[in-house]
């Protein structure tokens, strides 16, 4: 099972602390992690293993998308500001976009990652 992680920067630390609340279950062989690149450097700051794309604005959540698209990610937790403005929000959006394109799992909170999280594991 692999998981998108991504994380504005308003969110960073609630990804950090999602991760670690779950980190056991995170370390399971089955979970393989990808995240945009700044977030995947605190991903690993909190001890787990991710392939690490480029950063967000940068082009990240594209990588991503086209991972979607080609149905090599199983889900999105994408934890994004909607109080801060972003240079890069088309890609933003067209990230969503490609999730509900391709009917793959987008949790953009921590509430709903749980749920997600929780059930897919359930199923493994
Ligand atoms: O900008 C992002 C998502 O839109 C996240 O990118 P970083 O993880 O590189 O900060």
């Amino acid at each position: 099972m692999k998981i998108a992680l991504i994380a504005h920067d308003g969110k960073k630390a609630e990804m950090v602390t999602f991760m670690r609340d779950h980190i056991n279950s995170f370390h399971r062989d089955e979970v393989e992690l990808v995240a945009t690149g700044t977030t995947g450097n605190h991903v690993e700051n909190a001890g787990l293993k991710v392939t690490k794309m480029l950063s967000g604005p940068l082009g990240g959540d594209a990588q991503i998308a086209a991972m979607v698209a080609e149905k090599k990610v199983n889900a999105v937790f994408f934890f994004r500001d909607p109080l801060d403005k972003h240079p890069h929000e088309p890609d933003i959006l067209m990230l969503m976009r490609i999730c509900d394109v391709h009917n793959v799992p987008l949790a953009t909170n921590p509430a709903t990652a749980k749920l997600i999280f929780d059930t897919m594991l359930g199923g493994i």
